[in-house]
This record gives structure tokens, C-alpha cells and sequence, in this order.
């Protein structure tokens, strides 16, 4: 069948008749698509989109810009959008909720949210590229959550597909029968309409609702809107929710009247009511996305003991950096972007922080690498700001030593994020460092060069395996502080672009890490310091004084540089005194041009900080500090 008759054999409703008290539990399936990036995951939602109506192939184009729109408004979450569509099977309308999942599993808790909304997933995997270290992390995630799986595998179309390998791929890695597996092309919509089928045939309509019941649901997702605030997604377990209802939420207790509800098609169509099993949005007088905390649980208000549809858990960032404004002046301009950044993503943390060297500033944390860039660049990109972005840093663990510091601190463990606020080792009993579990797959021919790297960065082999005849499947467990910084380019690098990598969290473990005091003439200066571990110490510290050694100008005086442990130097390096002053003669006719000159380096003494009465200009820091 082509894709034309698809497209005219499964346009059904048009979105005014939709009737959503005529789709009982049993008639609704709430699915999502994973997979690995670039893998077309948008591609296949456009066109499940298309087949059933819910837009038109000739408003496509229309769609895209709208997209893209809503994309720059939502930040990186936004893929596929949730959408609602209707597909008629064997002669019976089913309400499929398209659900979104951020793509990354940097966002592995909010994955898991939006997951905790669905009851089974597409698996999609590029014919051509075959299952790559994502698509691992992703499988995983839905598995850990029992959730039903579809194989499917995407762009047959490709010349250089090789759909018998990647089956093969998708068995060993999977389990998943050959027979199982569908095979299509997104892209030229060749057996898109038998996903549609799957998605009725092989995933379970929504469990343990029951319309019957007062009203409760899912908040698995919101964004910020400029003229309506926050607009909050839901899966509605028990009841009917209407306009006007009072629903309060469960984490932050808040109470709330809804202002206007309805399903996203992937645009938001109002309607009068939602009822148990389906999913939509939620208007309520909410200000701030921080209030939508995902993961809550929204109940008809007044109700006591209400259980929680998913156990909820914060999100807790896992990367730190400082970010600071390039010019002082920019300071206000600066804040105002962070501010409405994170308005749309709560997940970021912000703390105001202070730098002798670089002034004012602010202290952010992420979930993970990818959401720090991704963010960085908005900031960028989106409020011009020009910034200094230093160092990522991850969160240590210190048990403490001693009732008397544990009374202090009010607790045996404390979690430090910026290594100037480091503990000092005669109160610690124990230090702890931040693990994840990475998955690599690569073609064999790179596994001796992925080995020394991973080995480099103290990763531990778990596993290795075959997953076809040339393709290895690698997991190690890293400490996260490893591949925070240059990992990923590494990998990418020494195998020619062809590995794929990703990692999930795996708790704290004891570590050996210190703190390395950077010294400019016998003085400590906080923002250079860091922590490492202690086989890294000397290799990072001498690194650190060369390139300071580099930028810091001549002084009248020499400068001694030094990378130190606990009043130990590991590393050492001088900047040699200037002999005499070379410039004082040059300009002694013109005293105008004298003036000039005078004052330009006055500006620029501003721009100085001095240490130990060394002049060190602000670049100097920018070169050490930033990434
Ligand atoms: N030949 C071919 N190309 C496809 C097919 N499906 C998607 N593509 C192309 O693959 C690229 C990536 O597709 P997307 O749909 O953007 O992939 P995605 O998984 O959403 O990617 P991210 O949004 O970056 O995660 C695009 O250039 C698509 O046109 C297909 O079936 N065949």
C-alpha cells in the first residue's frame, strides 16, 4: 500500500469532533518512541501524526516551523511533543497518546517520569547505524519499569542499510526475535501504519485506573507559557478532571483551580473535561515551572491519604560550573537570561557565587554534561550573553570524623559541590566520589585504543561483547569526575566518530580525591583550586602552572607558581622578573600621546586583580578556568 493510501485509509477524525467520554480505558494506549539520536524518532512521530489525521501532510511544513517555535520556548526536552491522535483499528476508534521523553538519558529521571506515564514504548533503531550506546541506556530504563517493548527498526530505505546485522544486533543486545522486529522507513512512511497496529495489538491500555473514583493524575511534564504560565501534561489515573475543579498537588501541597484543560494534537485543543486513562493539559493559576514539579501527583483537592501515582524523587544536578558574565557591566543582562532560563527548566540549580577574579557570578547545576552544554549554548545563543563558563566540577561526598563536626555540620555526610568550599582532610574520615556506569559500542577494530582510554580515566571493565561481527558492546564503570570534561571528544576522536557512548548514574564510592591548592608567591588563590585524585594530582597540577606560567605577564619581581597537597609541592614553575623598565624612555616627547597611553593602562589596571602583589590580568583566568 502506498503511503498515499495510508495517509486517506487512516485519516479519521477531525480534531472539533473529538469526543473524548467515548474512549473507555480499554480503547486507549499511551506509548512513547526511544531512541538513540538521529535515529528518527521526530521523523516517525511526524508521520504517525500524519496517518491518522491529527495534521496534515500539506500543513507539514507549518507544523515543522511551529515545532521549532515551541522547541526554543520548551528547551531541549522537546523531540516529539506529546500528542494525542485517533486511529480507527478493525472498526473501532483508539485514543493513542504520543508521549514525550526527553532524549537523552542525562535526563534519565525525567525519562523515567514521562515513562511512568506509559504503559509501552516504540524501541527505534537506524537500520544503518544499528543499536548504539543509547539506545542501550534507553532499553534499559523501559525494561526496569516492565514496561511493553516494540522492536522497530527505521530508514530500510537507506542503501546502506543492513537490516539483517542490526537484527542480529537487536537479539544479542535485546533478546528480541528477528520476526518481531518491524521494519519500515519514517521517511518514506513504508510500514508506518503496521507501528500503529503494534502500538494497539502488542501495549496494554492503561492499568489501575478507575473513572469511578475522585480525581488523580500524573504531572509528567510542563512548560512555561508567557501569557498563561505554567501549562502542565497529565495522565489521568482515577476520575474526571473539568474547568474550574479545585486539584491541589501532593509535593508541594499547593492548591489550584483549573483555568482550562484539553489535549495537545500536538497543539493544545481546549475541551471540557479529561477522564481516567487519558492524556492532556492542564492550566491552572500556576507561576512558576518550579511548581510543576515532574513527577507529582494532582488529586481532587480535599482529598486525605492520597496515594502517589510514581514515587517521587527531586532531581538532583550532578554537574557544576561557574558561570560568570565576560564584562562586569553585563552582569544585570546576564541575570536576567538565567532567570528566564530556568524559568522553563527547573532542573538547574542556581546558587549566586563570587570571585575575587571574576566578580559576580552564579554557581549552576545540571543533571549531566549534555544539559550543561545544551544549556550553556541557549544562553548563548538565545540571550547573547557572553560568558565564562569554568571548569564543570561533580558533587563529592565527606563523612565526617568526630561527634563534634558532625553537630557542626549537622550531619555525617555532607555533599560538596565547589571545591573552594572543600573540607579540610583533618575532619574526614572518608572521602566519596560520584560513579556512573558507560556503555560503549564500537567497531571492533577500536576496542585496544577505547581500552587505553577507558583505563586512563580509571574505568573499570564490567563487560565486553560481541553484538554482531564486527561491533563490541564495552561497559565500565567511571568515576563521573572522569569523563566530565573531554571524554566524549576523546572517544569520538581515536575512533573516527564511529563510538557511541553514554552513562547513567551509579552511586558514590570511596576514593582517594584531594584537594590541589594553586599558590601565586606563598598564596593560596581559591578560584584555580580543584579536586582530583590522587594518581592525578601531579600530572594535573604541573599542566596548571605551565599554563599559568604562559599567561601571567612579567613582573618586577619573580613569580613563583605552585601546585600544592596538604602543604606538599607537587608542582612548580617561575615566571622570571623583568630586568629593567624597557618602556620609560619611548614616549618622552609627546605629552598628549603620553596621556593616552597613561590612560588605557589605568583601564586596563582595572581589569587586573592582584595577588600577592602580582598584577594578573582577568584573561589569565579565563585561560585556566575555562573549559
Ligand atoms: N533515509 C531515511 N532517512 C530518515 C528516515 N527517518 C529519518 N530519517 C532522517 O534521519 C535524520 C534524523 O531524523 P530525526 O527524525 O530528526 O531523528 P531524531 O531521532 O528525532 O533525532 P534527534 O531529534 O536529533 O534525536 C533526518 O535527516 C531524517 O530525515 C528514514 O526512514 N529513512
Amino acid at each position: 500500500m502506498s503511503f498515499q493510501q495510508n495517509f486517506r485509509h487512516y485519516s479519521s477524525k477531525s480534531k472539533s469532533e473529538i469526543d473524548l467520554t467515548l474512549f473507555p480505558v480499554e480503547r486507549i494506549r499511551n506509548f512513547s518512541i526511544i531512541a538513540h539520536i538521529d535515529h528518527g524518532k521526530s521523523t516517525l512521530a511526524d508521520r504517525l501524526l500524519e496517518l491518522t489525521g491529527t495534521i496534515s501532510k500539506g500543513g507539514h511544513e507549518a507544523q515543522m516551523l511551529d515545532r521549532l517555535q515551541v522547541e526554543r520556548e520548551r528547551g531541549i526536552t522537546v523531540k516529539a511533543q506529546t500528542a494525542t491522535l485517533v486511529y480507527n483499528y478493525q472498526g473501532n476508534d483508539y485514543l493513542l497518546n504520543l508521549i514525550d521523553t526527553p532524549g537523552h538519558v542525562d535526563f534519565s529521571f525525567e525519562v523515567s517520569r514521562s515513562l511512568a506515564a506509559c504503559q509501552g514504548v516504540i524501541l527505534l533503531v537506524d537500520a544503518n547505524q544499528g543499536v548504539q550506546a543509547q539506545t542501550v541506556a534507553n532499553f534499559f530504563l523501559a525494561f526496569s519499569q516492565n514496561l511493553a517493548i516494540v522492536p522497530v527498526m527505521n530508514k530500510i530505505d537507506l542503501k546502506n542499510a543492513d537490516p539483517e546485522s542490526v537484527a542480529i544486533q537487536m537479539k544479542n543486545v535485546f533478546e528480541f526475535e528477528p520476526k518481531n522486529i518491524l521494519r519500515i522507513s519514517a521517511k518514506t512512511g513504508l510500514n508506518v501504519d503496521a507501528v500503529l497496529q503494534s502500538i494497539v495489538e502488542r501495549i496494554p491500555p492503561p492499568k489501575h485506573c478507575n473513572i469511578n473514583k475522585p480525581f488523580r493524575a500524573l504531572l509528567f511534564d510542563s512548560w512555561y507559557d508567557r501569557y498563561r504560565g505554567v501549562i502542565a501534561v497529565i495522565a489521568v489515573i482515577d476520575g474526571i478532571i473539568r474547568n474550574g475543579d479545585a486539584i491541589s498537588a501532593k509535593h508541594t501541597g499547593k492548591s489550584y483551580e483549573i483555568k482550562d484543560l484539553g489535549i495537545l494534537q500536538p497543539n493544545e485543543v481546549s475541551l471540557s473535561c479529561l477522564q481516567a486513562g487519558q492524556v492532556g493539559y492542564v492550566v491552572c493559576n500556576m507561576r512558576s515551572s518550579n511548581e510543576a514539579k515532574v513527577g507529582d501527583t494532582l488529586f481532587k483537592k480535599g482529598l486525605t491519604n492520597v496515594e502517589e501515582v510514581a514515587s517521587f524523587r527531586q532531581s538532583k544536578p550532578m554537574v557544576f560550573a561557574g558561570v560568570y558574565p565576560m564584562d562586569q557591566s553585563e552582569t544585570a543582562a546576564l541575570r536576567s537570561a538565567l532567570d528566564k532560563l530556568t524559568l522553563n527548566d527547573s532542573s538547574v540549580t542556581v546558587a549566586k557565587e563570587s570571585s575575587a577574579a571574576l566578580g559576580q557570578g552564579w554557581r549552576l547545576g545540571f543533571l549531566g554534561l549534555l544539559h550543561m552544554e545544551v544549556f550553556n549554548q541557549r544562553l548563548e545563543q538565545e540571550y547573547g550573553a557572553e560568558v565564562i563558563v569554568t571548569v564543570p566540577s561533580v558533587p563529592y561526598k565527606s563523612e565526617l570524623l568526630g561527634e563534634k563536626n558532625i553537630k557542626l555540620y549537622g550531619a555525617r555526610d555532607i555533599i560538596v559541590n565547589n571545591p573552594a568550599q572543600f573540607p579540610d582532610i583533618s575532619i574526614i574520615e572518608q572521602f566519596f566520589e560520584p560513579m556512573v556506569l558507560g556503555t560503549i559500542i564500537t567497531p571492533d577494530v577500536y576496542f585496544g585504543p577505547i581500552m587505553s582510554l577507558a583505563l586512563d580515566r580509571r574505568g573499570v571493565q564490567i563487560d565486553s561483547k560481541n553484538i554482531d561481527n564486527s561491533r563490541i558492546m564495552m561497559q565500565f564503570r567511571f568515576p563521573l569526575n572522569e569523563i566530565a570534561v573531554d571524554f566524549y571528544d576523546a572517544l569520538k576522536s581515536l575512533s573516527s566518530g564511529y563510538a557511541s557512548f553514554d552513562y547513567e548514574e551509579d552511586g558514590f564510592q570511596e576514593s582517594d580525591i584531594v584537594k590541589l591548592n594553586l599558590m601565586l608567591n606563598g598564596e593560596i588563590v581559591e578560584e584555580l583550586c580543584t579536586v582530583v585524585h590522587v594518581s592525578k594530582a601531579r600530572k594535573y597540577g604541573k599542566e596548571i602552572c605551565l599554563r599559568l606560567a604562559e599567561t601571567i605577564p612579567r613582573q618586577m619581581f619573580q613569580v613563583a607558581i605552585q601546585a600544592v597537597i596538604g602543604g606538599k609541592v607537587v608542582a612548580r614553575e617561575n615566571v622570571a622578573a623583568l630586568r629593567k623598565d624597557v618602556t620609560a624612555k619611548c614616549y618622552g616627547g609627546d605629552i598628549s600621546r603620553k596621556m593616552k597611553l597613561l590612560k588605557r593602562q589605568a583601564e586596563g589596571k582595572k581589569r587586573m586583580k592582584s595577588i600577592a602583589n602580582i598584577e594578573i590580568p582577568r584573561e589569565t583566568f579565563i585561560k585556566v578556568l575555562k573549559r
